[in-house]
């Protein structure tokens, strides 16, 4: 263990013996903010070697990717194959792939990059296996799919959870309703147009000086708890959607299967039998990814549905649709 390591396990130490309530919430909010502060120093070392994303990159193809994220031998590479067509190794031993493997799926019209990574085992975010690099590429995805054996106790989704929080990724969250406005002077001023009930002003004053603030209007729209508080402080957190794929059902009863179905956002395969992927998983996909096919039609004649462009929810105007065929259209468009 190096010494942010050390510092870390000894604030969560802390912080597992220490009861919350009016006197100690001030010191807890310390305590949580200290703990971010370092953990962002572990996925972010200073100096050279190790770095995120190292020989792992993989060039963006397509309307939007989808990462796979999950524990050695899992069925990653055998599900990567079958939906692209796109080779990736797959065998009974782990760690089988060693780098990002990409391929492309067409759901819809629409080009759809997959990127199959090799495994990750606990601790991964702080440095074990390739983990940080697995990760990193996770991390630039519209989505990731978690994939789990269900054959394995489901306390492997814990992990991975863990692993991915830990490196500033939100899984099938929003972006905390918390405003925090900068000042020059003024002191600071929280205001809420909801109720506060897992967050106290001591443990909002708390997390603010320990990032220095001292001048700010703080407003929640939100009954946020404190590591939201955090994560808009800290500014580097992305929100990706996740896809729990429960897979090789074909390894168990379907009583068990029964329970699985209790997984929120969670779509039970076998990608050796190919059972449950192309209408359901892969529509899953398509629902979480959010896209907008736009059809053209061209003057006096039918629409062609057989070319749709493809553009993200949200992203979806006029401009957006000539900037997806041409950026030079948009130019003309507007004289
Ligand atoms: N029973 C069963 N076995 C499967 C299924 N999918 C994959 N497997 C087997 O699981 C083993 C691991 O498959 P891979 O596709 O290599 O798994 P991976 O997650 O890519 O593994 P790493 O690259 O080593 O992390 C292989 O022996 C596959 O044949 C499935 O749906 N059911
Ligand atoms: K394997
Ligand atoms: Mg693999």
């Amino acid at each position: 263990m190096d010494g942010v390591q050390r510092s870390i396990k000894e604030i969560e130490d802390e912080m597992a013996k220490t009861q919350k309530n009016k006197a100690t919430s001030y010191h807890l909010g310390q305590l949580r903010a200290k703990l971010a502060k370092l953990k962002r120093e572990l996925i972010t070392p200073s100096g050279g070697g190790g770095g995120p994303g190292q020989g792992f990159d993989v060039a963006k193809t397509g309307i939007a990717s989808v990462g796979f994220v999950g524990f050695p031998s899992v069925g990653k590479s055998t599900l990567m194959s079958g939906l692209t067509g796109t080779h990736s190794e797959a065998a009974a031993y782990e760690f089988t792939t060693l780098t990002s493997v990409a391929g492309t799926l067409k759901v819809h019209g629409a080009p759809i990059q997959i990127i199959d990574l090799p495994g990750i085992i606990e601790g991964a975010k702080d440095g074990k296996g390739r983990g940080r690099q697995v990760i990193a590429v996770a991390r630039t995805c519209n989505l990731i799919f978690i994939v789990l054996d269900v054959g394995k106790p489901l306390k492997d989704k814990a992990i991975i959870e863990h692993e991915l929080e830990g490196f500033g990724i939100r899984l099938n969250k929003k972006p905390p309703n918390i405003v925090v406005r900068k000042k020059d002077k003024g002191g600071i001023a929280i205001t809420n147009t909801v109720p506060l009930t897992k967050l106290d002003n001591d443990e909002i004053r708390a997390v603010l000086s320990e990032y220095r603030i001292s001048n700010a209007d703080v407003s929640f729209r939100q009954d946020a708890n404190v590591e939201e508080l955090i994560d808009v402080i800290e500014g580097n957190r992305i929100y990706i959607p996740a896809i729990y794929v429960l897979n090789k059902i074909d390894s168990i009863s379907i009583e068990e299967l029964d329970l699985l179905y209790k997984i929120p956002n969670s779509v039970p395969i076998s990608s050796r039998n190919w059972w449950n992927i192309d209408d359901e998983l892969v529509e899953k996909m398509w629902q979480e990814l959010d896209l907008v096919r736009v059809y053209t039609k061209p003057r006096k004649a039918a629409p062609d549905y057989t070319a749709p462009v493809v553009l993200k929810r949200g992203k979806s105007s006029v401009e957006d649709f000539c900037n997806a065929i041409h950026k030079e259209i948009f130019k003309q468009f507007k004289l």
